[in-house]
């Protein structure tokens, strides 16, 4: 049966099964309490959940899908070894997989695609016990554009008859929507939401110039479009450079899908191809519709647009 099923669709059944599975590695690392925390850089951590997480994610895709670029966020020594059996998950998630695929998307081969995989979103946030911002990440591009998503919360919790459950994975497929949660309207005054661990003096510039009724600061880029689908935010500005493909490919693919727009706080659109460079030099911009979108695009000062363009 699953021959028939176009390889997006069961690529995105995939990446949803696999990324329920990083998201229990995220929260048995903690519940372990030995993070084993790593410095990469400035105000830049991975953590053991971030290379456990990585590599259950790369390996189970890879192991089904060997001619798709997939590309990581962390650079893995421990890669070489064996990945636990239990790591490598093969199911698909039977939601997604029965999903039409869009005509637009019918022909995709292997070859087209590059997924950006961010095994830990919100790294900064989870050492600090701000665990509702964390999210996995999995984005799928085809010909350089997000096309299919999935951000999993692996600290979201729900009660189903009377039992909690710990957990939920949000997706999104162009052409066809969103699904794993209920999307809300965005707010009635304008709230911002940016960096709650990244902020410098060119992200807080752009703030100001929004004149928002509220600012909040949370960790991640995956948080940070959860609420704006979820009618928390109406905007998600960050005017710097420090995001990185795998930060944005997956909630781009996911806003997109319900109707909103991710880009640089110039208005252009981020490539996802391997050959791109890693860092989304020119910051972020992103709302669940073009009119809000295209209402902050307006109120970024020039000076800040020229400043971020000639980096
Ligand atoms: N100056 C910077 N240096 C390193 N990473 C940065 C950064 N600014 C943003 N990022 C990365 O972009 C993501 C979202 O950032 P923020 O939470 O500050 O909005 C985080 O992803 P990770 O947590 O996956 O590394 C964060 O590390
Ligand atoms: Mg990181
Ligand atoms: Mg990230
Ligand atoms: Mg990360």
């Amino acid at each position: 049966m699953s021959t028939s099923v176009p390889l997006i669709v069961k690529l995105l059944a995939s990446s949803v099964s696999v990324a329920n599975r990083a998201g229990k590695i995220v929260r048995d690392v903690m519940s372990k309490g030995e993070l084993g925390i790593v410095e990469k850089g400035k105000d830049d951590y991975q953590t053991e959940a971030d290379r456990s997480a990585q590599r259950c994610i790369i390996a189970s895709l890879a192991a089904q899908y060997p001619n798709i670029n997939i590309i990581g966020e962390e650079d893995n020594p421990d890669t070489e070894g064996d990945v636990p059996s239990d790591w490598i998950v093969i199911d698909t998630d039977k939601d997604v997989l029965s999903l039409e695929c869009p005509s637009s998307l019918q022909g995709v081969k292997e070859e087209d695609i590059v997924v950006w995989v961010d095994p830990l979103d919100g790294t900064s946030e989870y050492t600090q016990g701000f665990l509702e911002h964390v999210t996995v990440l999995i984005g799928i591009s085809v010909n350089e554009k997000p096309v299919a998503g999935v951000i999993h919360q692996p600290y979201y919790k729900t009660l189903i008859d009377g039992e909690k459950k710990m957990g939920r994975t949000i997706w999104g497929l162009q052409g066809v929507g969103v699904g794993g949660f209920t999307p809300a309207p965005p707010p009635d005054s304008l709230i911002i939401t940016t960096t709650r661990s990244h902020s410098n003096a060119l992200a807080e510039k752009g703030l100001q110039a929004m004149n928002a009724s509220q600012v909040l600061r949370v960790g991640g880029a995956g948080y940070k479009v959860l609420q704006l689908l979820e009618g928390v935010a109406s905007v998600y500005l960050f005017a710097t450079s420090g995001c990185k493909k795998w930060d944005t490919c997956a909630p781009e693919a996911v806003l997109s899908a319900a109707g909103g727009k991710l880009t640089d706080i110039l208005g252009n659109y981020y490539k996802y191809g391997a050959s791109e460079q890693r860092l989304n030099k020119t910051g972020v911009l992103a709302a669940v519709n073009n009119e809000l979108h295209s209402y902050a695009l307006s109120k970024i000062p020039e000076e800040l647009k020229e400043l971020q363009s000639k980096k």
